[in-house]
């Protein structure tokens, strides 16, 4: 069987009656970013939280390749929580070198290791100041730092992104990507679903506990509905109703939005428009991913 990196294999969950988790199911590989994305509810931390072993799973299984995880794997798992676990009167450089050594880091390593990702993260002017004291963001850098500083062998990253300014989440992508690249694989949550869209290898859309769309975002955005901007200028404005396969979703000035339905063909689309009159722009675009959350999240839950 290839190797999966992290696998998560149909972890379902409840909380008394209510179920959080449905067999959810994704595997990360090595090197690879994987976007966790969902509704509010959806079960993202509850999925990831049950991953790195602070919460047991009702039942389903979490592997690191192949094998079930263990507390020494557990260990060496770049968490970032949701509910952000900093010690607020910790001094910042302190505070990550005492997280090191509780992952296993000698003292010098593990003080090494805080200078470098302060540095990296642009903290290196807040070393000595206690964790409480930053702004929001800065505490967010720190909280990332906390989850590289022991060198983990995967990261599991709850909204890393939330409230970050726009050059932070530059500094945080490009961590991200980087630890990507030397062979780790990354999985985090998101609603930034154009940071995702930009970001990711793969993406996983939830809703109501279940992974409902998965693959990358090419992949996903070729399954989503194919839609056509039409610019026929001299022609009657409702020149597109009544073609078949296709739905007028809007019309903004000349320009047409239609969406093809299952099996349409563009041709037989752009000899209609031609009919109506000289056509000065014909493309076809995929839906961003934003929008195909809006499909996957509205669509009617299955039973
Ligand atoms: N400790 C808990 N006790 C009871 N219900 C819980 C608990 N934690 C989560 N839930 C419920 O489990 C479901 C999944 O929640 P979870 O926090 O995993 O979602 P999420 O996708 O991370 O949401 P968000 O995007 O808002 O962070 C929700 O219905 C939530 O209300």
């Amino acid at each position: 069987m290839a190797d999966r990196g992290l696998e998560i294999d149909r972890i379902s969950k409840r909380y008394g009656d209510v179920v959080a988790l449905r067999e959810m199911t994704f595997a990360v590989g090595a090197g690879e970013m994987f976007g966790f994305v969902g509704s509010n509810g959806a079960g993202k931390t509850t999925t990831m939280r049950i991953a790195l072993g602070v919460l047991a799973a009702d039942s389903g299984e979490v592997r690191w390749h192949g094998s079930p995880l263990d507390l020494r794997i557990r260990r060496r798992i770049g968490y970032m929580p949701e509910e952000r676990g900093l010690y607020p009167k910790m001094k910042v450089a302190e505070q990550l070198a005492y997280l090191g050594e509780l992952h296993g880091l000698s003292r010098a390593d593990a003080r090494d290791a805080a200078l470098r990702w302060t540095d990296r993260l642009g903290l290196a002017a807040r070393r000595d100041e206690e964790v409480q004291k930053l702004s929001l963001g800065n505490q967010q850098r720190v909280q990332l730092a906390a989850a590289l500083v022991h060198d983990p062998v995967v990261l599991v990253l709850d909204e890393p992104f939330s409230g970050l300014d726009p050059v932070a989440v530059d500094v945080m992508s490009g961590v991200l990507r980087e630890k990507c690249e030397s062979g780790v694989p990354v999985v985090f949550s998101s609603h930034q679903l154009d940071l995702v869209q930009r970001l990711c290898d793969r993406v996983g859309i939830v809703r109501s506990g279940r992974m409902v769309a998965c693959g990358t975002v090419d992949e996903l955005r070729d399954a989503g509905p194919a839609e056509l901007l039409v610019d026929v200028p001299d022609a009657a404005p409702d020149w597109a109703d009544g073609v078949p396969g296709v739905d007028v979703v809007a019309v903004a000035g000349t320009r047409t939005t239609l969406r093809l339905t299952d099996g349409a063909d563009d041709q037989a689309v752009l000899k209609a428009a031609m009919a109506a009159g000289a056509v000065r722009e014909f493309t076809r675009r995929r839906p961003s991913l934003t929008e195909l959350f809006r499909n996957v999240v509205t669509e009617e839950p299955t039973a």
